[in-house]
């Protein structure tokens, strides 16, 4: 049975950061709540070993954690990723998000070693935007990527897009794509700036659900945050870049799937968090915004790192909504949280 925090939030999910290292240079980059992820390329003293993840899987998974998710940094950074998710517990569901630069000739192996899904970041539809946003010349790569992850059976594949001022017109191209291409789903991510800096890149999500509601067919809710997703059709007129999904014969499906993530001072979204996260360096984290909650695991026996895991979610408060509260028209620390913070710096 999983854990339940003092919110009702039952822990099914575990997002692992495997390095804080990246090849991109992303302008809003929040680094899963790290900070900067400019630095070395070459593998860090401070990472966790395989054998050091996968005893934290086991762990977790005998507290009912049904999925494991590993990003980073960028994850495929790491040499020895297939490795790992050969070794993930069987009964956990196994994704990565990557910026899929390292996809193409890596896709297939991963998939043999029990990858189910993958997300791919992809911000434009235009070679000169991609770069700008991500300081890197790696666009076709990255589209190479997507293939090779589609021939590869790791459908459904979903674009992970950061919807922010310089990347919302780019939004309408994105839709008719994936409506066009058969296994590819799309994320339009709120910028958050939380981590990030520039508040000035911030957009009125609200506006890209009212665009997408007149755009879909049909609405769901997923559990988890309570996203919507939206389901739309390929529009006749549109005419974008084309990906080879399933082989040059393959049907198109005709209908794509747009998932949003607004977690932005979004109460509904924090109150439906079962998420727990893992530094690169092994430490137990209860949410993204919150560098005051790490708990580490590093040289633990198995009772302590089970202890820690305990505690973690114990520990966890929805971000909004009770971490940070309103107070006149403006998001403020909890005061309870304020005092816990002094009381543990002491
Ligand atoms: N604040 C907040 N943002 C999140 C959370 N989960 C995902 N995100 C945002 O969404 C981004 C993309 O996450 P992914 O790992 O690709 O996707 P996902 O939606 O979490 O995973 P799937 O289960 O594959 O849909 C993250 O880097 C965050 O910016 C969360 O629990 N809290
Ligand atoms: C931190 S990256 C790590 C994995 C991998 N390097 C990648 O880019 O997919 C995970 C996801 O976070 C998203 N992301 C990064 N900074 C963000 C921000 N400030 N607001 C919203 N999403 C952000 C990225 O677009 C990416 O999809
Ligand atoms: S590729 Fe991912 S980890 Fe790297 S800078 Fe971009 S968003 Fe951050
Ligand atoms: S509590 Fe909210 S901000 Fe924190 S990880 Fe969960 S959804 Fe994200």
């Amino acid at each position: 049975m999983p854990l339940d925090d003092d919110h009702g939030r039952s822990v099914t999910g575990i997002r692992v950061s495997l390095t804080d290292r990246c090849n991109f240079d992303c302008q809003y980059c929040h680094n899963e709540g790290l900070g900067d992820t400019r630095g070395p390329m070459e593998p860090q003293d401070d990472e966790m070993t395989a054998d050091e993840v996968i005893r934290l899987l086991d762990v977790v998974r005998a507290f009912g954690v049904e999925t494991v998710k590993f990003t980073g940094g960028e994850p495929m950074l790491r040499d020895d990723l297939a490795e790992i998710v050969r070794r993930v517990p069987e009964e956990m569901d196994v994704s990565v998000t990557t910026n899929g630069s390292f996809l193409p000739g890596r896709a297939a192996a991963l998939a043999d070693a029990g990858l189910e899904r993958v997300n791919v970041s992809q911000d434009a539809l235009d070679r000169e935007a991609f770069a700008e946003l991500t300081q890197s010349g790696a666009y076709d790569t990255v589209i190479e990527g997507v293939e090779a992850a589609l021939d590869a059976g790791l459908a459904p594949v979903k674009l992970n897009m950061v919807v922010m001022e310089p990347t919302a017109g780019y939004v309408p191209e994105m839709v008719d794509f994936v409506a066009a291409t058969d296994g590819l789903q799309l994320q339009l991510i709120e910028y958050m700036p939380e981590i990030a800096g520039h508040p000035e890149w911030a957009i009125d999500i609200a506006r890209v659900h009212d665009w997408l509601a007149d755009r879909a067919t049909r609405v769901e809710r997923r559990e988890m945050h309570g996203r919507r997703r939206y389901y739309v059709t390929e529009r006749e007129e549109a005419a974008p870049p084309s990906i080879e999904s399933a082989g040059p014969d393959a049907p198109a499906s005709g209908e794509g799937m747009v998932e949003v993530v607004d977690p932005v001072e979004n109460t509904d979204f924090c109150a439906n968090c079962h998420r727990v996260r893992v530094t690169h360096d092994g430490q137990f984290k209860g949410c993204l915004n919150r560098h005051d909650d790490h708990r580490s695991t590093g040289g633990m026996t198995r009772a302590e790192i089970e202890a820690a895991f305990r505690e973690t979610v114990a520990n966890r408060v929805p971000f909004y909504g009770e971490y940070m509260v309103e107070s006149e028209g403006e998001w403020v620390r909890n005061d309870r949280y304020v005092e816990r913070v002094v009381a543990d710096d002491d």
